[in-house]
């Protein structure tokens, strides 16, 4: 049966259309391997979870040279399309992908992004050389340092992108811009949820470089020598090297963190790092493998105050001497003596930052609280730890932003480029039990992409009918546009009270109390440090 007969290939032809013939036409279709389907303009995916041969070089030819309604429904459709307005008309395009975590996004725009380069390829530049071959490669590096294993995505993006690809008025990609939202999920560094894993690239680091290289940065192979790889903190009192309560899920091919490192460093070269830049990107990555492992004990000053001093003093130092930092230095900015002749640090803030920020568990379950002086020491502990955490926090993200920065002077095109082919895949919506400011922010953007796609694709088109004088039974429609608007818009939303409370530097329970006052009708405050 040929594929065309399966089901409706345009959802909106189905008669009637109703929520069951819509995804009943999917399921009829995803049985058959069939895993795309129209309505109208926009295609949908459905993710077969397992390879498909649906991608080729040929393929995409044959869509560019045909016009979309003479094939069946495929992402090489839309983006030809695209492609060709940008191509003929000089108009820019964006794709815009969007779903939850796990949908498919970042392997459709793998298959967009293959797309353009076999169409730019086509006409007359080198497939696989020159801005095509620097695509690719800021591809896999952004993957191997901005995605992770999560519970629902063995490899989920944590961050969103926006990638243009400047074409020439031939349609060959002659560079382009990576946009990034500057919101990496950050703390997933300093702190993996039970089940899940940090970032590819520190596996991958341990799991592929030879004995020298990891001689050389003074590490172990194994990553479960590593706190912040391990998942759940160990319990109090055990070893640093105890294993995790449940091992993160690895990759379905063992081998693959080892392989994907050669990848990895491939790219890191082919978008012009030098050697001594790719050296000190795994140096910085090795610093935060043994930082993470620094732990906090307690020290009694000659004065009788109780302060902290960094545990694992061995790896501190070894770990500064990757990034010529001073140890001493660095102890002493987070909070902990080096040793007793330097004075204790300024006391500790009466509030402590919120855990949302970073995890403190290990440190909180190491200490028992249950003299005054252990009370004392655990507040220094906690404190030292967590700025430990936001140390890690901030030089990922700054390593994170630099390689960011790389990526776009290597896309950089020709000057006087034309218009560009865009490529937007956002992060995917996730609810979990406990959701942080990160998440609360990776959401809130994916609302509001949510909004732009339900105004352009619905709403307007609702308009049009309504203009029109065409009868039809009116869409109701999630809004999306006021589940942000309760974030962003007007003196009332939350971030306007979460900017207000950051700058008066008033805790959690204030900035709670505060949306109590105002009392917006899509808020619920729940005190003393939630709401939904
Ligand atoms: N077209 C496809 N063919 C085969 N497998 C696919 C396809 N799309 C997705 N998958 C499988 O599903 C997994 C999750 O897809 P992907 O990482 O693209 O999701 P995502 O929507 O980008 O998620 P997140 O928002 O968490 O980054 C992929 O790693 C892959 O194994």
């Amino acid at each position: 049966m040929a594929e065309d007969e399966v089901g409706l290939a345009d959802a909106v032809l189905l008669a009637p259309l109703t929520e069951d013939s819509f995804l009943h036409n999917l399921h009829v279709r995803y049985k058959r391997d069939i895993i795309y389907t129209y309505v109208g303009n926009a295609l949908i995916s459905v993710n077969p979870c397992r390879p498909l041969p649906l991608y080729s070089a040929d393929l995409v030819r044959t869509y560019l040279a045909r016009p979309p309604y003479l094939l069946p429904p495929h992402l090489y459709a839309i983006t030809a399309t695209a492609y060709r307005w940008v191509r003929d008309r000089n108009e820019s395009q964006c794709i815009v992908i969007t779903g939850e975590s796990g949908a498919g996004k970042t392997e459709a725009a793998r298959v967009c992004l293959q797309c353009a380069v076999v169409a730019g390829g086509c006409a007359g530049g080198a497939a696989g050389g020159g801005a095509a071959a620097t695509l690719v490669a800021a591809g896999t590096l952004l993957e191997a340092f901005g995605n992770a294993a999560t519970a629902r995505n063995h490899n989920a993006s944590r961050f969103g992108k926006l990638l243009d690809i400047e074409l020439d008025f031939k349609g060959e990609p002659i560079g382009g811009h990576l946009t990034h939202s500057d919101l990496l999920e950050k703390e997933r560094v300093c702190f993996v949820s039970d089940g899940e894993r940090n970032f590819h690239v520190l596996y991958q680091l341990l799991a592929g470089a030879d004995a020298q290289l990891l001689k050389r940065l003074k590490l172990q192979r194994s990553w479960e020598a590593y706190r912040v790889l391990r998942g759940r903190a160990p319990p109090a009192g055990s070893e640093d090297a105890s294993p995790p309560l449940r091992p993160p899920p690895g990759p379905a091919d063992p081998h693959a963190d080892r392989d994907h490192f050669a990848f990895t460093k491939a790219a890191m070269k082919t978008l012009g790092l030098s050697a001594a830049e790719c050296g000190a990107v795994l140096r910085i990555l090795a610093f935060i493998l043994k930082l993470g492992n620094v732990r906090f004990e307690p020290l009694h000053h000659i004065d009788g105050s109780i302060g902290a001093r960094a545990h694992h003093e061995l790896e501190l130092r070894d770990a500064c001497a990757l990034v010529g930092v001073d140890p001493d230095t660095l102890a002493l900015a987070l909070g902990a003596a080096p040793d007793a002749t330097v004075p204790p640090p300024a006391a500790p803030p009466t509030e402590a930052p919120h855990e949302d920020e970073c995890s403190v568990e290990e440190e909180e379950s190491s200490v028992g609280g249950e003299s005054e002086a252990w009370s004392e020491w655990g507040e220094w502990g906690e404190w030292a730890a967590l700025r430990r955490d936001r140390v890690l926090c901030a030089l990922y993200s700054r390593l994170f932003n630099w390689l960011v920065r790389g990526v776009n002077a290597a896309l950089r095109g020709a000057a006087g480029g034309r218009r560009s082919l865009g490529i937007l895949d956002v992060y995917g919506l996730e609810s979990l039990a406990h959701n942080s400011l990160e998440r609360l922010l990776i959401n809130y953007a994916a609302e509001r992409v949510h909004a732009a796609v339900c105004t352009l694709a619905l709403r307007r088109q609702q308009e049009e009918y309504a203009r029109e004088g065409l009868a039809w039974t009116p869409l109701p429609l999630t809004d999306h546009e006021a589940a942000a608007d309760a974030l962003d818009a007007g003196p009332d939303c939350v971030l306007a009270a979460l900017r207000d409370a950051t700058l008066r530097a008033a805790p959690d329970s204030h900035f709670i109390q505060r949306l109590q006052r105002r009392r917006h009708p899509r808020v619920l405050p729940l005190p003393p440090d939630r709401f939904q």
